[in-house]
């Protein structure tokens, strides 16, 4: 909802639509039911001659209002003359109580008395008769009309029931009081009335006044709508926040897989670097970790055994066969001696064709048992190129010194090896 986006502008908007609602509801939305000399509504006039009185009622129209001529005459105990006008054939009526107030502009000529009585006749079907316009509630207002024909206005909650209407029918208390939510006929009449001779009432018009919304209505509208916009906006802020609680995890999980990548990445980069290319061996830097630590684990019964290897003649296979071949050899003596040596031995390539075997856990005599059963499995294999491949060996054990001591045995016995014609094994105790 884009009126959600913009909660401070939204509030602004509410606030002018508010005060525009408001004046309007007051100034404007006015509902006006208007009967005057134009009016087409259907009359009728009532005297008390029906009662056995002689009083005579007639209707006189002109352009300007209608009259109710009244020759009242006191023949009759309580004589009367009476206009009514029809306001709808409706049962349900009209529905006067959403109107605030009646104003009249009638005249009133008589020889003496003043007041005249307005009636709101009512049906309801729960005490009335729809053919029976007597039995409609009267709703009575009794006024004094201005003089000189000024308009009188009346407010409508002045009605009352009139005591005589309320005791000719017998009506249920419940039903007691005014009722102008189904008006359908209102009526201007003399009675109470009693000074003989001639009434005249002159209506120039009756106006019923209201609102097409209430005032109660207007407020109740307001708050709604303040309401449905703060709760949109309390949604809207919700959605938001779980929004960003959820961008915000998504780049936590994005954050936290990076990293796991990452550190992959630095392991086997790591693992890389610690590995010879071309072998796939370890190389010098690849051991140094384990190195030392074999080394503060071996003792003298359970010792770390230190066996160099170096291929013999290996310049004359490169110059012979070519580089490529002497890598072929390289590959295939690793691989050769990975089968040999026991899952917890570490053969590295020390530089160029020389390899140092590390076995832990392993007297001198074993190792050099070990290094004869290497160079006997060389000798006898089948080397790329038919070649005829073979390796010296010097074998030594780790005694209580430093590392570089025995790797200087080690080397030391070999060079030995070589010395003495090659392909053989020379063992130096420490
Ligand atoms: N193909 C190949 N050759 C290498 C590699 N690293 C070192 N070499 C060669 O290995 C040879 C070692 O030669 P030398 O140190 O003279 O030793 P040798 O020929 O084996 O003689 P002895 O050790 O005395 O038996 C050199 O020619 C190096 O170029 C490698 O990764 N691949």
């Amino acid at each position: 909802m884009r009126i959600v986006k913009y909660p401070r502008f939204s509030v602004l908007v509410m606030l002018l639509l508010s005060g525009v609602l408001l004046l309007w509801q007051h100034f404007g939305m006015n509902r006006v039911i208007r009967i005057d000399a134009a009016t087409t509504l259907p009359m009728a006039l009532q005297d008390d001659r029906s009662s056995g009185g002689a009083s005579v009622a007639r209707l006189i129209r002109d352009n300007d209002a209608f009259a109710l001529h009244c020759l009242l005459s006191s023949t009759y105990e309580w004589p009367y003359c009476e206009m009514s006008i029809r306001l709808t054939d409706k049962p349900e009526g009209i529905d006067l109580s959403r109107f605030d107030s009646v104003k009249l502009n009638v005249e009133y000529r008589s020889p003496g008395a003043r007041a005249l009585r307005f009636f709101a006749r009512s049906y309801d079907p729960a005490y009335g008769k729809a053919n029976d316009d007597t039995t409609w509630k009267a709703n009575e207002l009794a006024f004094t009309p201005a003089v000189g024909g000024e308009v009188k206005t009346i407010p409508l909650h002045s009605f009352n029931v009139a005591s005589w209407w309320l005791s000719e029918h017998n009506i249920p208390v419940e039903y007691a009081g005014p009722d102008l939510q189904r008006v359908r006929m209102i009526q201007l009449s003399t009675s109470g009335l009693k000074e003989p001779g001639e009434h005249v009432i002159r209506v120039r018009y009756i106006e019923f006044h209201g609102k097409w919304v209430s005032r109660e209505q207007m407020a109740l509208l307001v708050v709604a709508l303040w309401v449905a916009l703060a709760a949109s906006v309390l949604v809207n802020d919700l959605r938001q926040m779980q929004r960003r609680l959820r961008h915000s995890r998504r780049r936590e999980e994005d954050l936290r897989s990076l990293t796991k990548a990452l550190q992959l990445e630095n392991k086997v980069i790591g693992e890389l670097a610690r590995r010879d290319p071309l072998t796939g061996v370890r190389n010098r830097a690849g051991i140094r970790d384990e190195l030392l630590r074999e080394a503060e684990l071996s003792q003298p019964e359970r010792p770390l055994a230190v066996i160099f290897i170096d291929l013999d003649h290996f310049k004359r296979i490169n110059d012979e066969y070519g580089h490529d071949t002497g890598d072929l050899v390289l590959k295939q003596f690793t691989a050769e001696v990975g089968t040999l040596i026991r899952r917890e031995d570490y053969l590295v390539r020390w530089g160029g064709e020389e390899f140092v075997l590390f076995c832990p856990n392993t007297p001198l005599a074993s190792a050099i048992q070990l290094a004869e059963k290497i160079r006997l499995h060389l000798r006898d294999l089948e080397w790329v190129s038919d070649l005829h491949v073979t390796a010296s060996f010097g074998v030594t054990v780790l005694a209580q010194e430093p590392v570089a001591d025995s790797l200087k045995r080690a080397d030391e016995a070999l060079y030995q090896a070589k010395h003495e014609g090659r392909d053989r094994v020379i063992a130096h105790r420490p």
